[in-house]
């Protein structure tokens, strides 16, 4: 089972705004979840990792094939990881990183298996230098009744030339800096 962790915000009580933050994060080597742990300090909610129910292989190639097969097939892998009273959630983040220059197909299930008519959807995502590829736009497809606000974009790791984690040390401090500026133009914090 995937750790939920439910607490106020850290930095700067009292700046996030009124209503219940729920981010769901989706992350092989820790830089969409870098991100994630940067939103929560500042946002406070509920932070979750989204698990499959069988995870990727470890090989690299091996996942960027599955990968392919899946997006050509529409296949959604079932997920882990469930969602307790997602109707009491405002505003939800969504983060992952680009695959295949889309969405990563378990991101496509979870906004496919949860409705989120009414509420505010805030992407963010982490890539290996190709940028977001199609994946926003398909979360504004799957998120049809939603409010989707701008999303949060930044370059993390490239396994395929194995950097793994790299929003770490310096980085992340950059990373919190510049993902503090976008919380405020979206106005999720004061
Ligand atoms: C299966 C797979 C496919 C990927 N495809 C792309 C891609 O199309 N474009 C890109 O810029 N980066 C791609 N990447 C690199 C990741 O987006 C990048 O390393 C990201 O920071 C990983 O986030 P994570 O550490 O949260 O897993 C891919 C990585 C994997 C594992």
């Amino acid at each position: 089972e995937s750790v939920q962790v439910t607490d106020e915000p850290t930095a700067k009580p009292g700046n996030a705004l009124p209503g219940k933050v729920l981010i769901v994060y989706l992350s092989r080597t820790n830089n969409t979840k870098a991100l994630a742990e940067i939103i929560h300090k500042h946002v406070g909610g509920t932070l979750v990792a989204l698990d499959l129910s069988t995870p990727y292989p470890a090989n690299y190639q091996a996942t960027v094939q599955q990968v392919a097969r899946e997006n050509e097939t529409g296949f959604l892998p079932p997920l882990k990881t469930k969602i307790d009273s997602i109707q009491t959630y405002e505003r939800v983040f969504v983060g992952f990183p680009t695959w295949g220059m889309q969405l990563p197909p378990p991101m496509k299930s979870f906004l496919r298996q949860y409705d989120f008519s009414g509420k505010t959807i805030i992407p963010f995502n982490s890539n290996g230098g190709y940028g977001i590829g199609s994946t926003f736009d398909t979360v504004k497809q799957l998120c049809p009744n939603s409010n989707v606000l701008e999303g949060f974009t930044i370059r993390g790791g490239s396994e395929r030339d194995g950097q793994l984690l790299v929003i770490q040390g310096d980085k992340a401090k950059e990373a919190e800096t510049t993902i503090v500026t976008w919380l405020r133009k979206i106005n999720v914090l004061k």
